[in-house]
């Protein structure tokens, strides 16, 4: 089991066109955390914050023992899945699931039994070929899953991952979520709308108003 890492955001300000955001508290490591609030609110500009796709202009973020600032979305501990599940829709999905491995695909006879076992695991196996634009919505989110599997970072965030399934496919990938973080002990950052998903998944909530914390428990 990996060390869990506690996200701390330590005065941390951005602003976006018209919006001011400043985020000041911390995640817990080792939990399953949903981040909640009205659109707009600024849900994924944290998520944004902590992968490193926005920098911010004062403040913080600390991941674990180690300093966010300045170190490149590539080298932070974390992995994504987002609605959009960013994978490449003309390459199979052994390839995409590689590319989270080693983005210059040298890949190692372990890593690809890793990429076997993780489509296994999802429920993808015999997909290793399909191209991702074959795939279904649901089929998509578990390549994106097993992507995160073979990652295994300390943090997984997530934005809205099941904002496009039906509900049967949501709750298994809900459960499997579940699951996959008791195996490793990550942290877990998911932006959700739904509040019985977020009952039944999140060990705590955050809620963001106006681009800030408004209420953790
Ligand atoms: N690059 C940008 N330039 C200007 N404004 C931006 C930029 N990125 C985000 N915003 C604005 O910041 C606010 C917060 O956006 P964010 O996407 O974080 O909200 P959210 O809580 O995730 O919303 P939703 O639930 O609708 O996805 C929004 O008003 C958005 O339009």
């Amino acid at each position: 089991m990996m060390k869990s890492a506690d996200i701390a955001l330590e005065n941390v300000t951005l602003t976006l066109g018209e919006n001011r955001f400043n985020f000041d508290g911390i995640i817990a490591g080792g939990a399953i955390n949903a981040v909640t609030g009205r659109s707009g609110s600024g849900k994924t500009t944290l998520v944004n914050l902590i992968a490193g796709f926005e920098a911010p202009s004062t403040g913080r973020i600390i991941i674990g023992d180690k300093v966010m600032n300045g170190i490149h979305i590539a080298d932070r501990p974390v992995t994504l899945v987002f609605q959009d599940n960013n994978l490449f829709a003309h390459l199979d999905i052994f390839t995409n699931i590689g590319l989270g491995i080693d983005p210059a695909l040298k890949l190692s006879p372990d890593d690809k039994a890793r990429i076997s076992k993780a489509l296994e695991r999802v429920g993808l196996k015999g997909f290793e070929k399909r191209k991702v634009a074959s795939l279904s919505g649901g089929e998509r989110q578990r390549a994106a899953f097993a992507r995160a599997l073979v990652r295994n970072r300390p943090v997984l965030l997530l934005d809205e991952p099941f904002a496009a399934l039906d509900p049967d496919t949501r709750a298994e990938m809900g459960a499997l979520l579940v699951e996959l973080h008791r195996e490793t002990g990550n942290t877990v950052v998911m932006v959700s709308h739904e509040p019985d998903e977020m009952d039944r998944l999140a060990d705590h909530r955050l809620v963001i108003e106006h681009g800030r914390f408004s209420a953790r428990y």
